[in-house]
């Protein structure tokens, strides 16, 4: 008999066809309620899961007592009780490397919109308002040689270092827990410990995964380290934030602008402040959001899931 994968987000017809080839495919196109009583129901009896977001932990996990994997379509696995898993015998895989330069494009776009203001003055165009031609009150500022800080210079991280040491003359510090020599030879990024990073550069942008560790690692007194000309950028998990604290920073000018890509509460509530603060850039967490990079994304998760079934370790084994 075949093993039972259920399949929990919307995946390439290739993909689908590949797992029903090899599985019983169970699909849910668009499951919006982890709690949906036939999801649940289907958990009963399956073997592998695939899907990204929802949250997997011991309540879930003890309506899945046959599970032998869970396929993450997404590098971060914040959404994971990897604890849990482990405990259970349950392997866990994520999709790295195909997403890196798709997000990094994203992250340093919404650099770039941020510091030039693109899409306020984008509906400024639109709704007509252009009429003068002395348009100070629009000026922006200039990303080109000025000091980029990376936060989290891992491969997402190293990519948006590229971006902004070969086409925009930056000079790049990083903070990791950990130097990266490769970074420092390519780029010619220099390690500094957190402070002197917040306190030195022009924009911070924060690309870290979001652990314990790094949990509202950016908060009140890190905003008040930056410049009040610094520009921050987080592409990584709005967890990693003290969100109170970033309002509070732009609010009062603390801070010139924010360009984010995530949120501490996603999808983020229609009366957060930040989405009133003309100096904040708001995407819906689209960083690796392409169609060639999510299909890329989606057959590397069927193909971890697929190696992990067959008993063998998959190539994206999260340890
Ligand atoms: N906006 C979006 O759509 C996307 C967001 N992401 C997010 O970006 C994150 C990073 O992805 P990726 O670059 O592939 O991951 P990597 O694992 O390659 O890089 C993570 C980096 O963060 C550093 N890091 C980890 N913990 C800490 C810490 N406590 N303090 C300082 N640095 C730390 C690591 O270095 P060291 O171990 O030396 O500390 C490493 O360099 C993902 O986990 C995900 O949350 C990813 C893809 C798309
Ligand atoms: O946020 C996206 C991811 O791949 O992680």
């Amino acid at each position: 008999m075949k093993q039972k994968v259920v399949v929990y987000k919307k995946v390439p017809e290739d993909v689908l066809m590949f797992l029903s080839e090899k599985f019983e495919v169970i699909y849910f196109k668009n499951l919006e309620d982890r709690k949906d009583s036939n999801f649940i129901q289907e958990l009963h009896t399956a073997h592998g899961l695939l899907g990204s977001s929802l949250k997997i932990d011991k309540e879930l996990l003890d309506h899945a007592p046959n599970l032998k994997i869970v396929s993450n379509i997404s590098v971060g696995y914040d959404n994971l009780d990897i604890e849990e898993l482990n405990k259970r015998g349950i392997q866990a895989t994520n999709t790295p490397g195909v997403l890196v330069d798709t997000t990094a494009d994203t992250i340093f776009g919404l650099l770039l919109a941020t510091a030039r203001r693109m899409p306020e003055l984008d509906f400024y165009v639109k709704s007509g308002k252009w009429n003068g031609t002395k348009n100070e009150d629009l000026f922006g500022v200039d990303v080109h040689h000025k000091v980029l800080g990376i936060i989290g210079m891992g491969s997402i991280g190293k990519a948006i270092a590229k971006r902004a040491h070969f086409g925009f003359d930056m000079d790049i510090l990083y903070h990791n827990r950990s130097r990266n020599e490769q970074v420092e030879k390519e780029f010619n990024a220099a390690y500094c410990e957190l402070d002197e990073l917040l306190k030195t550069s022009d924009f911070v942008c924060l690309m870290t995964p979001h652990t314990p560790e790094t949990d509202k690692m950016i908060g009140e007194r890190e905003f008040h380290l930056m410049k009040d000309t610094a520009i921050f950028i987080n592409g990584s998990r709005g967890k990693n934030v003290d969100e109170a604290a970033l309002i509070y920073a732009l609010q009062n000018q603390q801070i010139l602008a924010a360009g984010l890509d995530v949120y501490e509460i996603e999808p983020i509530n229609k009366d957060n402040p930040l989405l009133k603060l003309p100096n904040v850039v708001a995407l819906p967490h689209i960083g690796s959001a392409t169609k060639e990079t999510r299909e890329k994304m989606a057959r590397l998760a069927a193909k971890n899931l697929a190696e992990g079934l067959a008993g063998k370790v998959p190539l994206n084994l999260i340890k």
